[in-house]
Parts: structure tokens; sequence; C-alpha cells
């Protein structure tokens, strides 16, 4: 390994500057709105683009265009701030996120608007000092390089002194960690956020400013490109999203190692790029660890209505959702043969393909929650593997070669889109633990190292040459040669995909990765396992971007892997696809790609239309139409139905459905308990969270059958303990559920020895109805296969039909029947709650952990929960752990209750012992009669909660 030379590191510290710079200006934004600006770069391009036309077009001197075209640019930081930002300030961070990217694209429409700069390719772009200075032996300073040594440094001492010596710079500060602190100071917080927007767009410019100085070409001006955005993502990232300071080091340090590298390793481009993903990755992992990773609300997914009951039974209703993609489908069969010209079909199966590949964003994204912004990689990867195995292949390994014959053509695609779907569960293994923008920086960073490192191996590549070939004859003994028969072949894999998509997402397996997304620890309750769905959504949707890579790939016969389609550009055109189409449905990949790619390639000429369609299209639809162009045919939907229903005249008064009065009949046989073993039984449990001990050594336990109550102040730690029994929090000490030790088993297996658990927030999953979550709980009786699922085989529509209606039974039970399709985000709390009890019935479980179970219930109805816990115990057989602040209640429901102060147990004994013990008067109960008698703690919201029923018979109210 040889040192490189001074001039080399000059150069490499010198364009470390300014990646720090961009860093700084990403590091603000978060800061201030906690979103990942991809569209750092790009929002200085207008204003540097600008500055050169205003300096060589149009000869305004240096100095005065320099001002013009930072103005320019902070004043397009502010102007997206107003228009895009502000909008969604209370939208999740992932849609805000892909909003940047839209940003970024509308920059570059912008920029291609502007006159053009071909006419001066003979000129440099403009440069404060002309001419080099050579300081030391070897070593040249140019007066772009001059310039970058000056601004830079200057520019983050002055924001250093902002922040530390402006109180709008310490609300910056303050806002990253604390609204409501940052409110304090005086200043809104949208106040900040468009100033600190402004100030990306001026860090923006200055940057694009001073790299295109550098260039020898004023022409070359145009993009930083991805590569250098991901530079300055990994520098904000290893700054851990906060330290400027650490963010301009990191750029620095980069720039220096992307020098040392190119420098000992010329042979290996792309080398630095992989070495930017692991640092990436290495930084990501440090900063999410320990810390409970950000959770996205995905209420901007299209939302279907649920069809009213008294329609169900109308032809056109049940057929209503899938008529417009069967309408679709003719037409899709009859378009080549009205239109023969092979490019326009070459051109239709390319809208195909990549439809194909955004149905993987909408499994991982829009089911899964995780935003990738490499997913054009995994589709790149098996475009070359599919080549690679098609030609055949020799690897060389531990000194032996092994020889492959050459697959044929459909049977490489195949066996190509399993090895991406293997590699993808690899990738998401390792990013289990991240979620929301630092996964979508992460598969960024991979998208880019697959772009620059691994699509460049000998092992993808035709021999002595840098291409891939992909030839196609024929698939299944049908000729594809000709561009018709094989566009014909990629519409029906897109077809089968699509059946594949829509059933999996009708079925468990679609429920619980749903359910992971919008609440991994309720999933993780309900015998749901974390760790497996996530997997099982990378691998799936790996698999299926594997497969659109590798008929894209033979659509064009070859693999164009250094100049389009698996760009790490074009990964991020999937994402616009998917949230353009609407994300999470069935239809957006493919009204995505109609809109995207279809409608431009219709209007060649025309720059207006890509713009509507992309950039600016994407904008107004996060704004206007979040829920995307599905979302508009779900609305017309709505529209239809609706007058369909006020046809039929009025409804009739709603008529009790579903009313079960007798009891629910066990269908799981249960081990017994150990004669004498308490169901739980918890010995010097202690958790702390840093320095704060919160349970202290709590040893308890519950008899079968009994009620045990847990009281104690507001912080006492009977959360956190709960959290320990179900394994939800690291603790020490053990816990025996019946009589088995669980102490190093996660809360998944726990719940499936028979703990049930509900939630003080019921927050359960709000983006699935009440009907589909009482089947995932009902998932803990058996699981959905996926391969079977996927294959559409006849037993699992049969068990498909008996867990919905062993979930219509539980919803009957307990008087919930007409909120069986509503969803659970549009319930009251009390009706949340008693959704979670069902869960609890549905999971048979065997010890019930009830944290606050009448918390944000209606006063009246709290009343009617102490007999409805009371019948759910008889009817599970179950024994009962219950915290409570409602005093009567908990009271006249326990059979001995535990009384906790500052994590350890005060108090044990029958509610009558409790009440009357000295300690838990003076440190709980107080003296006041009345705050024993009804407690003050439970909040008067009157709500539309349904009666709890008492004794069996369901009340439908
Ligand atoms: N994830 C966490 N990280 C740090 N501290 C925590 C965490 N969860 C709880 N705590 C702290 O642990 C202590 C016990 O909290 P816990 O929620 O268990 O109390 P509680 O008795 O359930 O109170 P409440 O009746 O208000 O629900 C509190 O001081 C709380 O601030």
């Amino acid at each position: 390994m040889q040192m490189p030379t001074t001039q080399l590191l000059f150069d490499g510290a010198v364009t470390g500057l300014v990646i720090g710079l961009l860093a700084i200006g990403i590091v603000l934004v978060h800061r201030s709105t906690r979103v990942i600006n991809f569209a750092v770069a790009n929002m200085g391009l207008v204003g540097s683009v600008l500055f050169a036309l205003l300096v060589v077009r149009w000869n305004v001197p240096y100095w005065i265009a320099l001002v013009i075209a930072l103005a320019v640019g902070t004043a397009f930081g502010a102007l997206v701030d107003l228009a895009v930002v502000r909008r969604l300030f209370r939208a999740p961070r992932v849609i805000l996120l892909v909003a940047t990217i839209g940003v970024a694209q509308l920059a570059l429409t912008i920029v291609m608007g502007l006159p053009d700069l071909d006419d001066y390719s003979n000129e440099s772009y403009p440069v404060p000092w002309n001419g080099a200075w050579s300081p030391a032996d070897g070593l040249r300073i140019t007066g772009a390089q001059l310039s970058v040594l000056v601004v830079v440094p200057l520019i983050a001492v002055l924001l250093g002194l902002f922040l530390s010596r402006t109180v709008l710079g310490r609300t910056v500060r303050a806002a990253a960690s604390n609204p409501e602190l940052a409110r304090l100071q005086g200043i809104s917080p949208k106040i900040v956020s468009t100033a600190m927007w402004a100030l990306a767009g001026l860090i923006g410019t200055l940057c694009l400013i001073l790299i295109s100085a550098q260039n020898e070409s004023l022409t070359q001006i145009a993009t930083l490109g991805p590569t250098t955005l991901v530079r300055a993502l990994a520098a904000a990232v290893i700054a851990r999203m906060v330290s400027l300071r650490i963010a301009l080091l990191a750029g620095v340090l980069l720039g220096l190692g992307q020098s040392f590298i190119q420098f000992n390793w010329l042979d290996q481009p792309g080398l630095t790029d992989l070495v930017i993903l692991l640092l990436v990755l290495a930084a990501v992992f440090l900063v999410s660890r320990g810390r409970d990773t950000e959770t996205s609300s995905f209420s901007f997914a299209p939302k279907a209505a649920p069809i009213p009951e008294r329609l169900r039974d109308l032809w056109w209703v049940r057929h209503l959702e899938r008529a417009p993609l069967l309408v679709l489908g003719v037409l899709a069969t009859i378009l080549p043969l009205v239109i023969a010209q092979p490019s326009r079909q070459l051109l239709y199966t390319v809208i195909l393909s990549y439809a194909i590949c955004a149905a993987s964003v909408t499994v991982l994204t829009g089911w899964a929650g995780q935003l990738s912004l490499g997913q054009m990689a995994f589709a790149g990867l098996g475009a070359l593997t599919a080549a690679a195995l098609n030609r055949g292949l020799q690897v060389s390994a531990a000194g032996s070669t092994i020889t492959l014959n050459a697959l044929p053509f459909p049977v490489a695609i195949l066996i190509a889109s399993l090895a991406t779907a293997a590699l993808a569960a690899l990738v998401g293994a390792g990013a289990l633990r991240v979620r929301g923008l630092l996964l979508a920086v992460s598969t960024f960073a991979f998208g880019i190292a697959a772009e620059q490192y691994l699509y460049r191996r000998d092992l993808f590549q035709d021999p002595g040459a840098h291409t891939a070939s992909f030839p196609r004859d024929a698939a299944f003994g049908v000729d594809v040669t000709s561009q018709r028969a094989y566009y014909y072949l990629v519409l029906i894999v897109l077809a089968v995909v699509l059946a594949v998509v829509a059933r999996l997402r009708r079925s468990g397996v679609g429920r619980t990765t749903i359910a992971v997304r919008d609440n991994p620890t309720t999933a993780a309750a309900y015998t749901v396992g974390t760790t497996r769905v996530k997997l099982r959504a990378f691998a799936l949707a790996g698999g299926i971007a594997g497969l659109g890579g590798g008929l894209l790939a033979g659509a064009v016969q070859n693999v164009p892997y250094a100049d389009r389609y698996f760009l790490s550009t074009d990964s991020l055109l999937v994402v616009s696809i998917v949230v353009i189409g609407g994300l999470g449905s069935v239809y957006g990949p493919v009204l995505g790609s109609l809109w995207v790619i279809g409608l431009p390639s219709i209007f060649p000429d025309n720059e207006i239309v890509p713009l509507l369609t992309s950039s600016l299209g994407l904008l107004v639809l996060l704004l206007y139409f979040p829920g995307g162009l599905v979302q508009i045919g779900y609305s017309a939907r709505d529209a239809l139905l609706h007058l369909a229903d006020r046809r039929l005249g009025p409804a009739p008064a709603a008529v009790p459905k579903a009313t079960a009065t007798k009891a629910l009949t066990r269908t799981i046989p249960r081990e017994p308990l150990p004669a004498g073993r308490p169901v739980l039984a918890t010995s010097e449990v202690r958790v702390q969270f840093g320095g704060l001990t919160a349970v202290d050594g709590v040893s308890l336990h519950v008899a079968p059958g009994e009620i045990v109550g847990l009281i104690g102040t507001n912080g006492a730690g009977k959360s956190t303990l709960m959290h320990a029994v179900g394994g939800f929090v690291s603790a020490t000490g053990t816990v025996e559920l019946l009589g088995q030790d669980v102490t190093s088993a996660g809360p998944t297996a726990r719940a499936r020895a028979g703990l049930g658990r509900t939630f003080q927030t019921a927050t359960l999953f709000p983006e699935l109805t009440v009907r589909q979550t009482v089947q995932i709980a009902l998932e803990a009786r058996g699981r959905t296969g996926l391969l079977s699922t996927a294959l559409h085989l006849p037993h699992t529509f049969a068990r498909e039909r008996v867990q919905r209606s062993a979930a219509d039974d539980l919803i009957g039970f307990l008087g919930l029947g007409r909120y069986a399709d509503a969803f659970i985000a549009d319930l009251s709390t009390g009706t949340r709650r008693i959704v979670e009890l069902a869960g609890l019935l549905a999971l048979d479980a065997r010890l019930l952990c009830l944290d606050e179970p009448t918390a944000g219930v209606a006063q009246r109805e709290t009343e009617a929960f102490g007999p409805l816990i009371q019948e759910i115990r008889r009817e599970l057989d179950a024994a009962m752990l219950v915290i409570e602040h409602d005093m009567p209640l908990i009271m006249g429901i326990s059979d001995r209750v535990y009384c906790l102060e500052t994590g350890r147990v005060i108090a044990e004994g029958t509610p009558g012992m409790v009440r009357n013990d000295p300690r838990v008067i003076a440190s709980y109960l107080g003296t006041d009669e009345r705050a024993i008698s009804r407690s003050g703690n439970a909040p008067s919201v009157a709500e539309d909660t349904p009666a709890p029923v008492a004794t069996g018979t369901a009340a439908t109210t």
C-alpha cells in the first residue's frame, strides 16, 4: 500500500470540505424538521446554473452575479419550505423524505428549462481568482480550490456562532429534541423550519458553485450526482444528524479517504462507494443503538371505505374493485395488436417490467413500512445474475473451479429472482434494527455501492467486455424473440405477480406485515414474530424486484447497468411511481408506471409532461392526494356506492348481528398447569433505564384463576414491570409463566406460551379494521403460509373462511358487530379497548396482563368494564394481572393487590388490607375518601363506546 501524493490528498481534502458543508446543510434541516433532505444538492442547482449564465452569457460582474445566485438559492429553499414542508408538517417523515426527492427532481427540471450553456463549451465555470499557486513542491492550488479553503471554514464558523449566539440559532438546537421547548424560546417551529430550509438552499447553492468551479468545462456543471449526495449523507449520519463540527470533519475525512482508495486501488472502481456503504451501515448501527427508532404512521396510504352491508349482494358492487384491472388487462392485451412498431412494443414491455419492480416497493414500503431507496439495485443484481446464469458461469473458489452450464432464459430469471430474494433477506437482517429515515439512507448507499461496485464484478460481465448481454430465445417452449411475444410474456408475469400480491394482501401474510409496521409491540403480543415478518417482506420484495429486473433486461437483451434502468436514481423513481400510484395498493405500481413512464413517452418531445408526471406531479399528489392516483379511484367508487345506497332508500334500523348468547367454544387443547404452580411468578425482577431503576427487585405471583391488581402512583414502575413480564424490556431476575422459565424468551415466545397483553395506549393497528385485527390474534392458532397462499392452494381459502368466521364470533360476542369493518384509527379509545379484549380471547391467553384497561374511557362506561373483565376471565379460564387507577374498579375485581412505589412492592394482600395499609395511603391513596371511592384519574371524555358485555350476551349498541 502506497501513500498518495500530497496533491491527491489536497484535492481530496478540498472535495471533502464541500461534502462536509453539504452534510451541514442536511444536519441543519434534520435538526429543525427531522427529515433527511435528499434535495440538499439539487436545491443549489438552480442558483449555480443561473450564476454561470449571468457571468458568461449576460456578462454580469462576478460578485454581483454571486449575490444574485445565492439569493435565488436561498429563496428556493424558503419556497420549498413554505410550499411543501409546511403543508406536510404533520405528515409522516417518510412522506416528507419522498417529497424532498420530488423537490430534487423539480430543481433538475427547472435547470433544464434555463437557457443552454452549450454554446459556451470552451469557457470554464467562473472563478473568483484565476491562476494557480505552488506553495510547496508537488502541490498546486487553483483559484477554485482556494475559494473552497476560504469559504467553507468561514461559513462553518459563522454557522457555529449563529447557532450558539442568536435566539433563532438556539431555537434550532432546541427544536431538534423538543419542539415545545423551542416554542418556549418564543419562535414558532415553522419559522425555524423556513429559516433552516432557506439556509440549506444557500448552502446547496454555494456548494454547487464551489464544486462546479473545479471543473474545466462549463457544460459539465449540471449535477453533483448521487455519489456526492451519498457522501454528504454518510457524513451527516456519522455526525448523528446533530453535530455540525463532526459533519464537516467527517466530510473532509471521506474526501481524503476517497483519494487514498483511488490512489491505491485504481483498478477497483467503485471501491470507495463500497467503503461508504460500510461506513453508513456502521454509523446507522451506532446511531440507532439503544434508542427506540422512529415509528411512522401510514395514514396517507390509500384506504377504501368498507362496502355497506346491504350493497354487498349487488353483483356490480362485488366486482367493482376488480373491474378496472380487468379493463386495463384487456387494453394491454390488444395494444400490441393495434400498435405494431417494435420500438413502441419495447416501451410497453419496459413499462410492464417497471410495474413489476414497483410492486416490490408496494410490499416492502407500503406494507412493511420499510422505505427502501435502493430497490432497483436488487432488480439490477437480478438482471445481472440472470444474464450470467444464461451465459454459463465459471466460479473459482478455494483453488478449484466450478463450471455452471448455461441455463435457459426463463430458468435463469427464476433462479436469479430467488437469489435476489435471499440477498434481500440478508440485507433485511442487517437492517432489522433500523427503520424510517436511516433505513432510507442505508438502502440508498447500498444502491450506489451496487451501481458503482457490485455490478462491475467480473462474474457479471461478458468475457473481455464491460457489458452483460442477455439474449432471449424461448420461454416454456414459446419463442419470445419477437418484441410482441416477449411483451405478452411480461404481461402474463405481471398479472401473476399482481394476483399473488393481491392475494397475500388479503391474507394473514398482508395483515401481519401491516400489523408489524403499525405497531410491532402489539404484533409481538399477538404472537406475530416481528423479525420473521420483516425478513419475509424483504425477501418477497427482493424476489419480485429481481424478477422485474431480469425481465427488464430481457426486453433490451442486455443489462445497461452503466447508464439506465438500474441506477440509484431509478430506485428513487420507483418509489415515486408507487407513491404516485398509491402506496400499498395493488393498483399503485400499475397506475404509477403508466403515469410516470408511460405518459412522457407518449409525448416524447414535450418538456412539460415529464414535469407533471414525476417531480411536480409527485409534489402535487403528496400535497393534495396523499393516497395517490388510486385514492382518486377509491373516491369515485365511494361516490358510486353512496349513490347506490341512496337509491335503495333509507337503511332499516340496525339489526343486532352475530349475537352469540352461548359461551364461545374453545378449540385449542391446553396443557394442564402442574398442580400447585402459579400462573405467573416473578423473582427479583429489576429494570434499569440508564441511571434510573424503574423496577427494583419485584417478586410477585398470580395463582390460577386469580385477578391480581397492581396499583401505585404515576411513574411507580407498574407498566415497566408488566413490560418485563411480557419480555418487552430487558430485565434481570426471573419470570416463570405457567410453570416454564421464560426469562430468556422474547415477547412473541411468551405470547405463544399463553401470555396476553393489552397496552395503556390501546393503539392496536390503526390502518386495519376490527375484524382484521382479531384475525391477526387468531394467527396464534395457526399461521398463514406464504407459499401456499401465494400459490392460491384451495385449503388456504378454506382456512381464511374459518378464521374470518371465528373473528366474527368473537366480535359479535363482545358486541362489536357494527364496527367489524371499521378502521381502528376511526374508533374511540373505549371501543379500541374492547377490541383489545377480543384479541385476548382470540389468543386464548391464560394469563392476561391488562395495563389500565379503562384509561381514556368515559366514566359511565368504566363501570361496565369490571363485569366484562370478570366475564372474560371466566370465558378464558385465565388469571389476570391488572394495572388500574380506578380504585373502585380495581378493588372490586381483584382477589389480591400489590402496591408499588419507586419500583418496589410496598404492600400486598386482599383489597381491604392494601386499602387500609398506612404506607399505601401515604404513598398513593391519600386520605381523600372521594378520590378512593371514584378515582379522579379516569378522564371524562364521553365517547362512542359500545356498552361492554357482561354476561356473555352480546350487546350491539
Ligand atoms: N423507555 C423508557 N426509558 C426511560 N425511562 C423510562 C422508560 N419507560 C419508563 N421509564 C421511566 O420509568 C419509571 C416508571 O415508569 P412506568 O411507566 O413503569 O410507571 P407507571 O407506574 O406505569 O406509571 P403510570 O401510572 O403513569 O403509567 C418512570 O420514571 C418513567 O419515566
